[in-house]
């Protein structure tokens, strides 16, 4: 069947500002640039994808270090031109495993939305517990602060922890979430560091000698679990978005 093409926009919430023209093959056009976020795809693309020209996506957080991190991801790491609007809505987070946490979460987000609405969720993941705090470390943090967080393992020789992050992905109101999940592996220790983001002072990644909080923004983000699951989600993004 021959594609045809049309113009979808790619987003008002996670809008293509420019282009460098990675997603072009020889001799196709590219229209990236032309209106600022416009880009050619086929329509069978399209309607894979359930996006169309008149529902932007939108990534839904109330967190505000989520959302500069993801931008600068992108843009730094992954080489895509994106800027992002967020959309700050409490959004209800159930019980459970940390997937159909971040599916639930999704699912509300897009039907609050009324559109593609984009949402992440992420865990710190004690291996002596059995992966607990997960999804609850929130409500860790906020009770006890990265020194009570820390001292949780006093009586555990086993220090490890996995940082996880899972960005869903809803095309439509009513479609089903895709994950993106990135795992970090590393170990808890004293805080050290910057107290500006979470738990960021008592994650220490294997392999360095700095916690996430005593590392710059780009070291961090080269490294990090949102860095590893931005990256799937560009990967989605780029073989629905672009021009074949
Ligand atoms: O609106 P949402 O996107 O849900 O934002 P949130 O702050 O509620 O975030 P989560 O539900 O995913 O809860 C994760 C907790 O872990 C914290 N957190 C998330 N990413 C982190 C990171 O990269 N480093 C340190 N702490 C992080 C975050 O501040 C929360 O306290
Ligand atoms: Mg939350």
């Amino acid at each position: 069947m021959q594609r045809q093409r049309h113009l979808v926009c790619f987003s008002v919430g996670l809008s293509v500002l420019g282009c460098r023209h990675r997603h072009v093959s020889a001799g196709r056009y590219c229209c990236c640039h032309s209106r600022g976020r416009f880009r050619a795809v086929s329509t069978r693309t399209a309607m894979l994808t359930g996006l169309s020209q008149h529902k932007p996506l939108t990534f839904v957080t109330s967190n505000e270090k989520k959302l500069a991190e993801l931008r600068a991801i992108l843009r730094d790491l992954v080489g895509m031109e994106v800027t992002i609007e967020a959309r700050h809505i409490d959004l209800p987070e159930i019980q459970g495993e940390a997937e159909d946490i971040a599916r639930e979460k999704c699912r509300y987000a897009a039907r609050a939305i009324q559109g593609p609405a984009l949402v992440e969720d992420t865990q710190l993941c004690y291996h002596a517990f059995g992966g607990l705090p997960g999804p609850y470390v929130k409500y860790f943090l906020r009770n006890l602060g990265p020194e009570g967080m820390e001292k949780l393992l006093a009586a555990w020789d086993d220090k490890r922890a996995t940082a996880q992050c899972i960005f869903a992905l809803a095309v439509d109101a009513d479609a089903e979430p895709h994950l993106f999940t990135g795992q970090t592996l590393g170990r808890i220790v004293v805080p050290r560091g910057k107290r500006n983001f979470g738990w960021d002072p008592i994650f220490q990644p294997d392999g360095h000698e700095k916690t996430y909080a005593e590392m710059s923004e780009g070291e961090k983000n080269a490294i990090s679990h949102r860095f590893r699951a931005a990256s799937r989600l560009a990967e989605f993004l780029r073989n629905h978005y672009t021009t074949r």
